[in-house]
């Protein structure tokens, strides 16, 4: 079987954007989450995703992650689509290995971090290189000991999770992700379960991260200065479109919408 089987529709050429949101739905029974939504990500870039709860922006996380299937439209990764999908020019077939490969050049931090409890931190982070990726050891153990000093947490490399705290069990979580060496990182709210003491600890190390590498960056957050620190672009979403997009300091500074204004205000007033 073809590893990709594509039939008109056409993928963006070489050179195109990293990420290509086109016409994208996504439904959840009768709730429509995404509504057409088309939207591109340079490599390199970073963008965040900003709008009231419920708008969909975990979702577009989800679908990259292949977690969630769109129900229209195609999301294409280095002009390759991300799964099955009908697209405007027809159906547009993505083969399962071509898939899993695709989904390898992508990193996800949830919320929620997610640590396997019963492995220790060494562990959580080589488990993905070696496993899924065919690293050896050695080399997984070297990822794991320079992210893991990156993040701060080189003396905890062999302690458990539960021996930590969130915002230390997040950071490692982060190392797990970078440990795939992925091209596109995805962040969903990475500070929202984490005690107000522990979020800078947090935000810190991606500021670190954004500062010293080109990875492209997807990030959902409800920490607007961070947000403005390490964007390029921000996307302000509601009901599943994009209603405002422009650098931060233009969202932030002077935004054009009164959904934005809106938004932003109810955040800053909370946060
Ligand atoms: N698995 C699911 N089944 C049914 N509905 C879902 C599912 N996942 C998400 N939804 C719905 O999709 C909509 C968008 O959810 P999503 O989590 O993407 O929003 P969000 O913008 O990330 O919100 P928040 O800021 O609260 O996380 C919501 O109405 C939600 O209830």
């Amino acid at each position: 079987m073809p590893q990709s089987d594509l039939l008109p529709g056409g993928a963006p050429g070489a050179g195109g954007p990293l990420i290509r949101f086109d016409g994208v739905v996504k439904r959840f029974g009768a709730n429509t989450v995404l509504d057409e939504l088309d939207f591109t990500v340079d490599a390199g870039e970073r963008v965040t995703l900003i709008g009231p709860s419920g708008s969909g922006k975990t979702t577009i996380l989800r679908l990259l992650m292949t977690l969630e299937k769109v129900t229209g439209g195609v999301i294409w990764v280095n002009g390759e689509p991300l799964s099955h999908m009908r697209g405007k020019g027809g159906l547009v077939r993505a083969g399962e290995k071509h898939q899993r490969e695709v989904r390898k050049r992508i990193g996800m931090v949830f919320q929620q971090f997610n640590l396997f409890p019963n492995m220790t931190v060494r562990q959580n982070v080589t488990e993905g290189p070696i496993h899924s990726l065919g690293v050896s050891r050695d080399e997984a153990n070297q990822r794991a000991e320079e992210l893991l000093d990156l993040v701060g947490l080189g003396e905890k490399i062999d302690a458990h999770p539960t021996r930590l705290s969130g915002g230390q069990q997040q950071r490692v979580a982060i190392a797990r992700a970078l440990a795939m060496r992925p091209e596109i990182l995805l962040l969903d709210e990475v500070t929202s379960a984490l005690d107000p003491e522990l979020v800078s600890g947090v935000l810190d190390v991606l500021r670190g991260i954004a500062e010293s590498t080109d990875i492209t960056m997807l990030c959902v957050t409800h920490e607007m200065h961070f947000a403005r620190d390490v964007s390029h672009r921000v996307l302000m979403f509601d009901q599943g479109k994009i209603v405002e997009e422009g650098p931060p300091e233009q969202i932030f500074g002077d935004p054009r919408e009164e959904r934005t204004r809106t938004f932003l205000h109810a955040v800053l007033d909370h946060g």
